[in-house]
């Protein structure tokens, strides 16, 4: 059988999304441990227990996690990527069990901690990866979303195929099952940096846009006013994506743009209001499930990709469309 080592950087009291998906394509390829940096500890908030200090795998009681190995010094503090103790810990797990994949989540920071960890086991990395097989293939959308491949590492002492996967590539939730044991690997602790002081940044209260199974992207069709948007955004609990143009405008944050210079995004649903489509525009985001366009251009490039478009005034579109979905919900 087929052994899936599934590296997340920590995992708290609930799973994420991206985690959760992780585990659903993990479970369907063969039989799954979890290595993680760090675990909550049991009876913490929501339990009405008081912190006993073990480390709980109750957030990976899930089909198919047949056990967790973590570092017997968790990575506590939180360290800025690349953290060497997180490349050792999936050596060390992986000298375990001699696994023949080891997937992660696409996240920056699981990127970083699995080609330290490829180097270390003279292995391949793939990232970004739509699906991987039992057998060690991964497929991939490259040259700006134009083509699909299928690659797979090859080599006489090739070691598993290591690859991160993008979000929204699994619908099925896995379905939950006993928790699993945690096994302590002897590895040093972090010591290369630490942060000494962290702060978060003001949540907009949407999912995360790299993550979310629904996108509402606009551009410079919508001419700074974003009303229409989050709201369209809010009733479909989507995130907001925007174009450059947008982002350059100051119109949203940087971190919101889609496309070759920004987020790469592959949500189940896209909308995309007031946006030309430029090629660097599609290049993240034409692996979308269902694209839909709104632009008054009908010769817009966006339509040559939509699933379904609607040629129109985006200010008169939009308050129908928010119309609609609100007496569809009741
Ligand atoms: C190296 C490089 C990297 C780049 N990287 C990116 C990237 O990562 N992401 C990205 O987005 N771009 C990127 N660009 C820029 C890209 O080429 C385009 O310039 C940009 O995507 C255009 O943004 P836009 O569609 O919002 O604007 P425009 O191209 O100006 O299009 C606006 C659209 O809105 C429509 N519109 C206007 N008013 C309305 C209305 N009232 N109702 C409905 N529709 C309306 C218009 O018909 C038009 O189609 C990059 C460019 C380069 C050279």
């Amino acid at each position: 059988m087929t052994q899936v080592l599934v590296f997340f950087e920590r995992v708290q009291e609930q799973l994420t999304p991206a985690q959760a998906e992780l585990l659903t394509h993990a479970d369907a390829l063969g039989e799954v441990v979890v290595v993680t940096g760090s675990l909550p500890a049991a009876g913490r908030s929501g339990t009405g227990q008081s912190s006993t200090g073990q480390p709980s795998a109750a957030a990976l009681a899930v089909q198919g996690v047949a056990g967790v190995l973590t570092g017997a010094e968790p990575v506590a503090a939180p360290i800025l990527p690349p953290d060497p103790a997180l490349a050792e810990l999936i050596a060390a797990a992986a000298g375990e069990l001699d696994p023949d994949l080891i997937l992660g989540t696409d996240t920056p920071d699981s990127v970083d901690a699995l080609a330290a960890a490829a180097v270390r086991l003279q292995a391949g990395l793939i990232t970004g990866a739509t699906g991987v097989t039992a057998s060690g293939a991964a497929t991939k959308t490259v040259l700006a979303g134009s083509w699909h491949t299928t690659a797979q590492i090859s080599g006489e002492n090739a070691g598993p195929l290591i690859a991160t996967l993008r979000p929204n590539t699994a619908s099925q939730p896995v379905p939950a099952a006993k928790e699993p044991d945690v096994v302590e690997l002897e590895v040093a602790a972090s010591s290369a940096v630490q942060v000494l002081e962290e702060s978060e940044l003001a949540s907009s209260g949407r999912p995360a846009l790299a993550e979310a199974s629904t996108v509402v992207a606009f551009g410079r069709g919508v001419e700074g006013d974003l009303s229409l948007v989050e709201e369209l955004a809010d009733e479909l609990n989507a995130a907001l994506g925007a174009s450059r143009v947008a982002t350059d405008a100051g119109w949203i944050d940087h971190s919101a743009q889609v496309g070759q210079t920004g987020v790469t995004v592959s949500p189940q649903l896209y909308l995309s209001v007031g946006i030309s489509g430029a090629v660097q525009q599609k290049a993240g985001m034409q692996t979308s499930g269902t694209i839909v366009a709104i632009n008054k251009d009908e010769d817009a490039p966006v339509f040559e990709i939509a699933d379904l478009g609607v040629v129109g005034d985006l200010n008169e579109v939009l308050p129908q469309l928010i119309e609609e979905i609100r007496a569809r919900k009741g």
